[in-house]
């Protein structure tokens, strides 16, 4: 199956029709999926990934506020009006458990919804890293890993989650017949893998948003497999498929 996996490299790397009938992980390490994998953790009862700014207000005036809330953040900082940003660490479960989150922010949701055609999506991250590579072993079609990026370019944090997966599900012994992008992604793992989260803090994301997220937030999610949540999207909401909360 390692043969049949790819990477996209940003939420903007593809057509909407290269996914048709594909399984697709979406990796947003930085934060979305971290912040997704999170909630659920924390007992979330679901999250709904929102496309933009119009989409969510049109959506959050029929919201039941016991029930629902808006979590979301505009370039990293928090949107006015809503509950929560896009940090995992505000996700805890006195404030999330039992609610459903709409969820807006600028890569990760988008690229959801930019795979609407998939056969299924999975959310993947360092957090449930073991829990995707044990998914994945068991699956029997054709696995792209879209990584978020960031507007349109690669992120470093995505490729290497994506290249860590690779490496786990080959057993660090990429065959020759792989997809270039799985070779990419692998080769980025060889390289910076025994220091994530160092390698972390030199990226884009944590030079870009040195003032605006927390290096708690980079540290809590470079740390791989602390839960077996699997998110995966069903009927237009993002719940746990695994059901092992720890
Ligand atoms: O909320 C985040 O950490 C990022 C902000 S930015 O787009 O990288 O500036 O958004 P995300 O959608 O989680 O990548």
């Amino acid at each position: 199956m390692i043969n049949q996996i790819d990477v996209f490299s940003s939420a903007h790397s593809f057509k909407e029709e290269d996914i048709r009938d594909k399984a697709v992980v979406m990796i947003d390490v930085l934060r979305a999926s971290s912040t997704m994998v999170t909630a659920l953790q924390n007992g979330a009862k679901g999250i709904i990934a929102v496309e933009d700014m119009d989409e969510a207000s049109k959506i959050s005036h029929n919201l039941d506020a016991k029930s629902f809330m808006m979590s979301g953040e505009k370039n990293g900082v928090t949107i006015d009006g809503y509950d929560l940003g896009n940090s995992p660490l505000e996700h805890t479960e006195d404030v999330v458990n039992g609610k459903t989150i709409m969820l807006n922010t600028t890569n990760g949701t988008k690229a959801i919804r930019r795979c609407s055609l998939a056969d299924q999506i999975i959310v993947g991250s360092f957090l449930n890293l073991d829990a995707i590579v044990e998914y994945l072993q068991n699956l029997d079609e054709e696995v792209l890993l879209v990584c978020a990026g960031w507007r349109g370019r690669l992120s470093l944090e995505d490729i290497l989650c994506a290249g860590n997966i690779i490496y786990e599900l080959c057993e660090g012994d990429l065959p020759n017949e792989a997809r270039d992008g799985a070779k990419v992604a692998f080769g980025l793992y060889e390289k910076f893998g025994d220091d994530i989260e160092n390698s972390i803090k030199s990226s884009n994301y944590a030079v870009r948003l040195k003032d605006i997220v927390s290096e708690d937030d980079l540290e809590y999610c470079c740390q791989r497999s602390i839960t077996d949540i699997l998110p995966a999207l069903k009927e237009g909401i993002i719940t746990d498929i695994n059901g092992k909360k720890q």
